[in-house]
């Protein structure tokens, strides 16, 4: 068991918000060369703000090929999103994770000099944690590096292979803190992007109160919404940020029934990609062709579908009226 942060006498993790809307894990623009491009990033925002209606987005993720980034890289892209975000964006939240936990925690250090508005990470998966406890305590100390920065935890176990039950992380957490609190005062929630509805459900049925739940699985993001999701992170709020956006505003207004329609249409355009054999690594070309911004390949170990045929996803997208024309304020490059 973790040693408690004694220092702390009343319960200190803010009562979560109502809804936070969609954030878009943003992809990772990379040159012919293979070097990480900064240079388009400015656009990328106006994108996503004026043809996407995006205004939160997640960098340095799973999407945004983090783990695949040096440190160094990865800082670059981080101040350059917050430099071009400022003003315009709601929300930057700064993906950290790392499988070193000292370079998770200069990461942090970093999104903090820098202004991010959170962090997050995913667990260690390559040497991973034994047991929820341990999970905790290296959360813990992720968590403590930055403890003025508001705190996420990313669960994805189909990338991590870490199948441990979140509620269960959150009753570890609670287990450790003071004042039946949980253990991280900066600890606002978890970025929830696995099948398991049960768990989801139970999480927020029992720390709803206290903690932000973004779900992460974007074609059945409405079931998670009745679950009362207080928001969603995912790939393609990139280029289906606005069709997404009406399905939550439906949900919000009490239209089930419309916003069922809707998320059938966003889940057929994804079940379309999948039966091309796209994935990942496509879903950044699929961005360059949507917004016309060069977003360049994925790098190594990824590699796209060189057989797959874009330019049919881009007219299934069209035909099912998911396509928005990227907006004037958006400059397209080469
Ligand atoms: C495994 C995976 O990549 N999941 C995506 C989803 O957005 C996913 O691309 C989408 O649901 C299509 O399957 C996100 O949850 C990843 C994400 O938010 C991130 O980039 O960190």
């Amino acid at each position: 068991m973790l040693a408690r942060t004694a220092s702390v006498d009343v319960c200190c993790n803010m009562a979560a918000q109502d809804m936070l809307g969609l954030v878009a894990a943003t992809f990772t623009p990379m040159t012919k060369e293979g070097e990480i491009n900064l240079s388009v990033i400015g656009s990328y925002v106006d994108y996503l703000i004026h043809t996407q209606g995006v205004k939160r987005i997640f960098v340095n993720g799973t999407t945004g090929e983090g783990i695949s980034l040096s440190v160094q890289e990865r800082k670059l892209l981080a101040e350059e999103w917050i430099k071009q975000g400022k003003g315009k964006m709601d929300e930057v939240i700064v993906h950290v994770g790392s499988s070193s936990l000292r370079e998770a925690q200069e990461l942090a250090r970093h999104a903090a000099t820098i202004q991010a508005d959170a962090i997050c990470t995913v667990s260690p998966s390559f040497l991973k944690p034994s047991s929820v406890g341990a999970l905790v305590a290296y959360l813990n100390e992720v968590a403590s590096a930055t403890p003025e920065v508001p705190f996420y935890y990313y669960h994805i176990p189909s990338l991590t292979g870490l199948n441990f039950r979140v509620e269960d992380i959150l009753d570890e957490m609670k287990k450790c803190g003071v004042n039946n609190c949980l253990l991280n005062p900066n600890f606002r929630g978890v970025k929830f992007t696995g099948l398991d509805l049960l768990d989801f459900g139970q999480c927020v049925h029992r720390y709803g109160q206290e903690l932000s739940f973004f779900y992460g699985v974007d074609e059945q993001l409405l079931s998670a919404l009745v679950l009362r999701a207080n928001g969603a992170v995912g790939s393609t709020y990139n280029y289906l940020g606005k069709a997404v956006g009406a399905m939550l505003s439906d949900f919000q207004k009490g239209d089930l029934h419309s916003a069922q329609n809707k998320q059938f249409l966003i889940q057929e355009f994804i079940s379309y990609l999948f039966h091309q054999g796209l994935g990942l690594a496509d879903f950044k070309r699929i961005m360059s062709l949507v917004s016309n911004i060069d977003m360049g390949l994925p790098r190594l170990p990824l590699q796209i579908n060189e057989t797959a045929n874009l330019a049919s996803a881009l007219d299934k997208m069209k035909a099912l009226g998911l396509y928005v024309t990227p907006h004037s304020k958006t400059s397209s490059t080469p």
